[in-house]
């Protein structure tokens, strides 16, 4: 466990262990291949974006962003991938990078977010300024892996940080494994919350590979703790779950199921 209690994400973690990376990288039974498969949209608009552009037709062709904010309608619908696509103009864009309404998570968290500590679930994230709903706060990045390595990397891991993003292709499943233990950028100490005031949407940038992000569901105070949901799957209602293998959740809120999510 990291010793400093406060830290800015200026890309450099305070354990020397955790490496910084920006955004997703391959890592060990992941195919690596997909990495260069690129989005097939491309624009050239010349409006930036704002009111129609062949970039969104892999949502519902509604604008993804408002002012810099993700759209109602996409912060209440894509909880943890069961959304439509959410894809921003890219490299391979006509249009203007910095007039661009379709460009928001590549260029980075939001400035000012702090990792503090919570007592016993150790450290969480907070801002030092407000946050808007629908304003996007960070990746949760790190090494991408195949479900084989994050089944033994889970093996003994007392503090989890191997997160499943399941989006649903039709009647299939697809998986992302994103494991942020030793390669990470700070959505790495994001806790959880059974009523969170974030949401991990993927969003696509130029590669098919999606990028885990972090988005504020309401308005977010100075100093308030940034919370999402742990993975999709709750073990409510759910029969032949180990509750003996979960952790207890000390989110505090109203409606805690008292277990973290059990996700795969
Ligand atoms: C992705 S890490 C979050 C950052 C972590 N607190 C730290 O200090 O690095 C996930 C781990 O944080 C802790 N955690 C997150 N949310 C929690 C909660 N609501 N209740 C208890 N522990 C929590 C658990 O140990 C969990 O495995």
């Amino acid at each position: 466990m990291e010793s400093v209690s406060q830290l800015i994400d200026e890309y450099d973690h305070v354990n020397e262990f955790i490496f910084y990376t920006a955004t997703n990288i391959p890592g060990k039974g992941c195919d690596e291949t997909l990495f260069d498969v690129q989005i097939a949209s491309c624009c050239s608009c010349t409006d930036g974006c704002a009111t129609t552009c062949s970039c969104l037709d892999c949502g519902n062709g509604e604008l993804n962003y408002c002012n810099g904010l993700l759209v109602d309608s996409k912060l209440f619908s894509s909880s943890c991938g069961n959304g439509g696509c959410l894809v921003e103009c890219g490299s391979r864009c006509l249009c203007e990078a910095t007039k661009c309404e379709n460009r928001v998570v590549q260029f980075g968290p939001v400035a000012g977010l702090n990792i503090e500590s919570f007592a016993a679930k150790g450290f969480g994230v907070t801002s030092k300024k407000p946050l808007l709903k629908g304003q996007f706060v960070c990746e949760y990045a790190g090494e991408i892996i195949g479900e084989e390595e994050a089944t033994k990397r889970r093996i003994g891991d007392n503090t989890n940080y191997i997160f499943t993003l399941n989006e649903y292709v039709g009647d299939q499943r697809v998986k992302t494994i994103v494991d942020a233990t030793c390669i990470a950028n700070i959505g790495r100490y994001i806790n959880h919350s059974c009523d969170p005031n974030c949401v991990v949407i993927p969003v696509r940038v130029d590669s098919i590979v999606p990028r885990l992000c972090i988005f504020s569901l309401k308005d977010i105070g100075i100093g308030e703790e940034i919370t999402y949901k742990y993975g999709d799957i709750d073990h409510h209602g759910q029969e032949n779950v180990d509750l003996g293998k979960l952790k207890a959740c000390l989110c505090g809120s109203d409606k805690c199921a008292k277990y973290l999510p059990f996700n795969s």
